[in-house]
This record gives structure tokens, C-alpha cells and sequence, in this order.
């Protein structure tokens, strides 16, 4: 089967965007896997599949891991899939809808897209946490990384707030909280440093994904927990390795909107081969 697909980034955090919208994707994990594989495949930190839209969205947005997961929430891909459908449909407002909720974009004058993630969930069994605990302080410590605060965005993140993110060991610590029996769900691993009330420098080590340039979701989470702590308030610029995002927790609705760049890297297609010569080749 030979499917066109499209490859875009926001922020540096690069998806491969497969159009399922008018013929189905057979689309198994060995075949994700493949796909995202930067060396055997087309490569990306998450394959994402348009499917139709129903009532009230303009599209269903799938989101994959380079593993084979399935997530409910990427921010920056959800910018880059409102831009594409935004453009086509030549309209500046749509709504994607997903596993987790239904967000609202917009398609700003400066090129920019606003995404509506809605409301954090802080409970305990939202995020999911392993058992009932207060999501401000989880007990897990190792090294210059303690006391991280959690939330869900859709997908479960923790933030450990450090002095330096340039000298914490991301690769060591994040796989090590990513799977910690506290997630049951595993869970994204945030590392921020305030920089100022309206500035964080951050990094996220994705869960099912590993470090990436960028984690849009991540953002969100990470002003959410920084402003709960009263380590800023509820706007701030967020640096992330490949660019910046704003990220605003709103009094009004106690929504979090997320703004930033989406951009077009190449377009080609790739044969999906059958899962029984992937098998194989692993
Ligand atoms: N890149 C993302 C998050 C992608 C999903 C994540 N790895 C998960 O498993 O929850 C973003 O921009 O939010």
C-alpha cells in the first residue's frame, strides 16, 4: 500500500502526518514503529493519522508514538494539524478533535496557531497516579531531580522543577520516572528551570518518544504546576531545545492555550510494508 504523507514540525518536535480522511490506514504497530524509526523508516518523535471528522470537529486526530503508543494529547502536532486543515478548508478556526477532547485553533495573522487544551486535570486518578496523593508533591527523588508536581493535559506529565536543567542528566533520569510504578500509564518527564515569573527554560523527555526538541503538551503541564507552586504566574514564555511557545493558564475558564509555530518540512510517500517482513527484520 503506497500512502502519501506529509512531514511537519512545531518547535522542532517533527510528525509524520498520514491523511486517512478518505481511505482507511491499516496502520498496526509493528507498521508505526517502522514509520517512525529515523533510520529504517521516515523517522519522527510522533506519527499522527487524520481520520474523518463528525459533528462539531473538522477532523479526528490519531496520536502515535515511535513505540507504538497511542497518546491523548501532542500540542505541537495539534498545532501543525490546525494549520494544515486550517488552510485547506481556508478557514482561520477549526476544531480537532481527539481521544481526550475536542480543541479549538486558531490560525493567527502572524503565522502562529493558538490551541485550546482546555483544563488541566489535577486529581490524583486523572493524571492517573498509582494511588490517592497529592499531585503537588509526588514522592520520587534521584539525584538533582525531587519532588515533581503532576498533572494531565490529556496525557499524564511530571514537572521536576530544577536549578539547572543544563545540568540534569535527561537520558538517565527521564526513561528512569517515565516507567515508575507511580504511572501506571507511564508518564512524560518535564525538567524546568525558572528563568523568571514569565520565563521557564524547559525539556521533556516523552514518554514512548524518549528527549525531543520540544513537547507542546509538556508546555502546558509545566506552567500549570510551575503557577500552582507560585513559581510564576499564568503566562509564560517556555523555552524549549527548538523554539519557544506561550503558554497561558486562564483565570476566566481555567483553560490553557497554547500558541506557537508550525511549519511544512517535505512531502513524499512510503510503502507500508506487511507486518509479518517487519516482524521479521526486528
Ligand atoms: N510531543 C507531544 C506529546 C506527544 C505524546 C506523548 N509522548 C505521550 O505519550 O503522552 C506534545 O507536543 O505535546
Amino acid at each position: 500500500m503506497l500512502v502519501p504523507f506529509m512531514k511537519m514540525h512545531g518547535a522542532g518536535n517533527d510528525f509524520v502526518i498520514l491523511d486517512g480522511r478518505t481511505r482507511a490506514l491499516d496502520l498496526t504497530a509493528p507498521r508505526i514503529r517502522h514509520l517512525a524509526d529515523r533510520r529504517l523508516g521516515i523517522g519522527c518523535d510522533q506519527l499522527i493519522s487524520l481520520e474523518p471528522g463528525s459533528r462539531g470537529a473538522d477532523v479526528f486526530m490519531r496520536i502515535h508514538n515511535p513505540d507504538g503508543s497511542e497518546a491523548g494529547a501532542c500540542g505541537n502536532a495539534t498545532r501543525c494539524v490546525a494549520q494544515l486543515v486550517g488552510r485547506e478548508l481556508g478557514r482561520d478556526r477549526i476544531t480537532i478533535r481527539t481521544i481526550s477532547g475536542d480543541l479549538p485553533s486558531v490560525l493567527n495573522a502572524d503565522d502562529s496557531i493558538t490551541v485550546d487544551l482546555g483544563a488541566p486535570r489535577l486529581d490524583w486518578d486523572q493524571v492517573p497516579l498509582g494511588a490517592e496523593m497529592d499531585t503537588l508533591h509526588l514522592p520520587l527523588a534521584e539525584g538533582v531531580a525531587r519532588d515533581p508536581a503532576a498533572c494531565s493535559m490529556g496525557n499524564p506529565h511530571a514537572t521536576f522543577f530544577v536549578d539547572s536543567v543544563a545540568a540534569t542528566p535527561i537520558t538517565s533520569l527521564g526513561p528512569r520516572f517515565e516507567t515508575d510504578a507511580l504511572f501506571p500509564d507511564r508518564a512524560n518527564i518535564g525538567f524546568a528551570e525558572i528563568l523568571s515569573p514569565e520565563r521557564i527554560r524547559l525539556r521533556v523527555w516523552e514518554r514512548g518518544a524518549g528527549l525531543t526538541l520540544a513537547c507542546g503538551s509538556g508546555a502546558c503541564a509545566t506552567l500549570v504546576n510551575a503557577a500552582r507552586r507560585g513559581l510564576t504566574g499564568r503566562r509564560a514564555e517556555m523555552i524549549l531545545d527548538g523554539g519557544k511557545l506561550i503558554i497561558e493558564w486562564r483565570e476566566s475558564n481555567g483553560h490553557v492555550l497554547m500558541t506557537g509555530p508550525a511549519e511544512t518540512s517535505f512531502t513524499g510517500s512510503i510503502t507500508l510494508p506487511p507486518d509479518a517482513a517487519l516482524e521479521i527484520a526486528a
